[in-house]
C-alpha cells in the first residue's frame, strides 16, 4: 500500500518566531551515516538547529533518534558525514570535545549526584575558587560565590520552587531534579542544549515546570534539541519537529504545519512528505 504524501510545509513558522531563520543555523550535521554492524544507525541524515530554537527529534522506537544525538554530542563517531558548529567543521571523538565546543546534553538518567547540594551539582567537576588566606597558591572552594551564582542560574530558568540551593538533591521532586540538571546545562558557556526525554518521568505538573524552563532556555538565545516521544509537549514547544524513521529523516515539519496525528503517521510511515526540492 503506498503512503499518502503531505505537502512539505517545513517553511511554515509564525511570523513572530521567523526572525530565528534570518541567521545561518549555529549547527549543521550533512549526510550522517553510521552502521553497527549490520544494522544501519543513521543513512545520511541532515539537521538544522538555530539559535534560540527548539527543535524536537521525533521517531519510533529503533529510529535512530538517540543515535542522531549521540553523533551530534560525541558520543559516538559517525562513519561519514560533517558537523559544522557556527559554520565551522568540527569532530567529536568523545562527549568532553562537544561539551568543550558549547553542546551539552541532559540524558535521561540524570548526572546529578543525589547527596550533594544543588550548588555543588551546578558546578560538578567546575568547582570556582577564590584565594585562600595564604594567597593565590592554596585557592579555596568559592562554595558561598557558587551557591549565589547557582541561585542565578536557577533564577534565570523561571524555576520559583527551587529556593534553597544548599539543599540536596535527593530531596528534590523529579522536576526539580530535572530542573537542576538542565541549569547546569545551560550555565557554562552552553550554545546548543540537548535534551532527551526530559519529561518522561514527570507528572502533568512537574512536566510543565520543564517545557516553561525549555522556553526559557530557548528565549536566552541558546538553541535546543528535545528529544521525546510526548507529542502535547512537542507541538507546545518546538518551533520545528525532525521526524526520524528507520534510520533516516522523513521530513521536518512545524507544530503549525501539522497536525499531532499527522506527525504520528509520518513516523510510522502511513504517510510520507513530499521531498524536498
Ligand atoms: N551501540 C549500538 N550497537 C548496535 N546497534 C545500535 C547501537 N546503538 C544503536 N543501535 C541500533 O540503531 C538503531 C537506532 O537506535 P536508536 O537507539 O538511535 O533509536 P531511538 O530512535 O533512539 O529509539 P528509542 O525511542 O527506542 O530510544 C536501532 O536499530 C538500534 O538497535
Amino acid at each position: 500500500m503506498s503512503a499518502e504524501r503531505l505537502p512539505l510545509t517545513h517553511d511554515a513558522i509564525p511570523e513572530s518566531r521567523r526572525h530565528i531563520y534570518e541567521s545561518d543555523p549555529i549547527l549543521s550535521a550533512r549526510d550522517l551515516v553510521i552502521t553497527f554492524g549490520r544494522v544501519v544507525g543513521l543513512d545520511g541524515v541532515n539537521l538544522d538547529l538555530y539559535k534560540g530554537e527548539v527543535l524536537a527529534v521525533i521517531g519510533d522506537n529503533g529510529a535512530g533518534k538517540s543515535t542522531l544525538i549521540k553523533c551530534i554530542t560525541g558520543a559516538y563517531v559517525p562513519d561519514s558525514g560533517t558537523l559544522e558548529l557556527e559554520g565551522k567543521r568540527v569532530t567529536f571523538r568523545r562527549p568532553q570535545d562537544a561539551r568543550e565546543a558549547g553542546i551539552e546534553t541532559v540524558y535521561q538518567q540524570l548526572a546529578v549526584i543525589p547527596a550533594l547540594d544543588i550548588a555543588s551539582n551546578l558546578y560538578l567537576a567546575r568547582e570556582e575558587r577564590r584565594p585562600g588566606i595564604l594567597g593565590s597558591v592554596f585557592r579555596m572552594l568559592d562554595k558561598k560565590g557558587m551557591k549565589e551564582r547557582a541561585g542565578t542560574s536557577v533564577q534565570n530558568l523561571g524555576i520559583q520552587t527551587i529556593q534553597n540551593m544548599g539543599q540536596a538533591v535527593e530531596t528534590l521532586s523529579g522536576g526539580q531534579r530535572q530542573a537542576v540538571a538542565v541549569a547546569r546545562a545551560a550555565a557554562f558557556g552552553s550554545k546548543v542544549v540537548v535534551l532527551d526525554e526530559p519529561t518522561a518521568a514527570l507528572g502533568v505538573k512537574e512536566s510543565g515546570m520543564v517545557l516553561d524552563m525549555i522556553k526559557q532556555l530557548r528565549d536566552t538565545g541558546l538553541a535546543v534539541i528535545l528529544i521525546s516521544h510526548n507529542m502535547p509537549h512537542v507541538w507546545e514547544v518546538a518551533d520545528r519537529i525532525h521526524i526520524q524513521r528507520l534510520g533516516g529523516c522523513a521530513g521536518v515539519i512545524t507544530p503549525q504545519s501539522h497536525e499531532m496525528g499527522d506527525g504520528v503517521a509520518i513516523m510510522t510511515g502511513a504517510k510520507t512528505l513530499e521531498p524536498t526540492a
